[in-house]
């Protein structure tokens, strides 16, 4: 009998997507297994009224995913590593994280170019309390408010006029063939990513030994490394992709640097923190504590207790 392997994912084209590309992968590898693809809808998906970094419990959208993975429905869950909180339930395991995607924020306007355009009191579209601080330090002149939904529905929101502009990540635009939408990318220097933002990982149950093996030649080393660096540091500061926490880890010769932030959701406090260092844990641990010194964990504490 070759051997079967169900996917688990989201519903949202962007996870279908992601879902369909780790199938091609593994299609290419191991040409004689068979693969299918179970699309689930998950809370996160649905609780689409309210701000995202209101609704209560980290990974949102997937619990449910690995539920069904716990309990034997699927053998891989295939997740956006951004929304995949720190630590991982009894028994599972994130066993590869593939090459990563453009890792900036992409700015999408229909009548402006860039940011710096935008006029006083100007309406920018994002759900993100990390993008939001980042464009308030910047541009304290704009107006930053909720937008929820899939990529295309946030694309529409633009399109029917809500909002001057809005912010989402290059890397789902470009998987979804969107890139001509993307008006401008911001640099890294204007907003830092979320951590694991343009990875997709892999997860699966720790003694499903077999899998595993499959899941093997998937795995790019350099992105697990600055990922793992990158999650490190946001489980010392007990962050998740709800909280205004940025980092991005990058391989400059032998290498990693990794650049953190914590900020105020209006964006007049931002700290930052930068090392480098070959050991991902050791890494995101001595960024999450230069951090600490600056005031981190009072930001933290003050933006989960509003
Ligand atoms: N929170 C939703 C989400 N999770 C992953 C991505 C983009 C793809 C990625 O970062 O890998 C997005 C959409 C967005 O932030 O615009």
């Amino acid at each position: 009998m070759p051997h079967h392997l169900r996917i688990g994912t989201r519903a949202s084209p962007l996870a279908v997507w992601q879902a369909e590309h780790v199938r091609a992968a593994l299609l290419r590898q191991h040409p004689e297994i068979t693969v299918e693809i179970i699309a689930m809808t998950t809370s996160g998906d649905t609780l689409l009224d309210a701000p995202l970094h209101a609704l209560g419990g980290k990974g949102l959208f997937v619990k449910e995913i690995e539920d069904a993975l716990q309990q034997q429905r699927v053998d891989i869950a295939v997740h956006s590593m951004k929304d995949v909180p720190a630590q991982q339930p009894d028994g599972l395991e994130i066993v590869a994280i593939m090459a990563r995607e453009d890792v900036r924020d992409a700015f999408v306007s229909n009548a402006f170019l860039h940011p710096d355009a935008l006029p006083k009191d100007a309406r920018v579209g994002s759900s993100s309390l990390r993008r939001r601080a980042q464009l308030l330090e910047r541009y304290p002149h704009l107006r930053v408010d909720d937008l929820r939904g899939n990529v295309a529905t946030r694309l529409r929101k633009l399109d029917e006029g809500h909002y001057a502009a809005i912010i989402l990540a290059a890397a789902g635009l470009k998987r979804l063939g969107l890139s001509d939408r993307i008006t401008h990318l911001l640099d890294i220097d204007c907003s830092l990513p979320a951590v694991g933002q343009g990875a997709i990982g892999i997860e699966a149950r720790s003694d499903d030994r077999r899998t595993r093996e499959l899941l093997t030649p998937l795995a790019d080393a350099d992105t697990h490394n600055c990922v793992l660096a990158e999650r490190s540091m946001n489980r010392v500061l007990g962050g998740d992709c709800r909280l205004p926490v940025a980092a991005l880890a990058q391989w400059q010769g032998p290498q990693m640097v990794l650049r953190g932030l914590v900020a105020t959701p209006d964006g007049r406090r931002v700290l930052h923190a930068e090392a480098r260092g070959s050991d991902p844990v050791a890494l995101g641990m001595t960024v999450a504590a230069a951090l600490v010194a600056q005031g981190a964990a009072q930001i933290i504490a003050d933006v989960r207790n509003t």
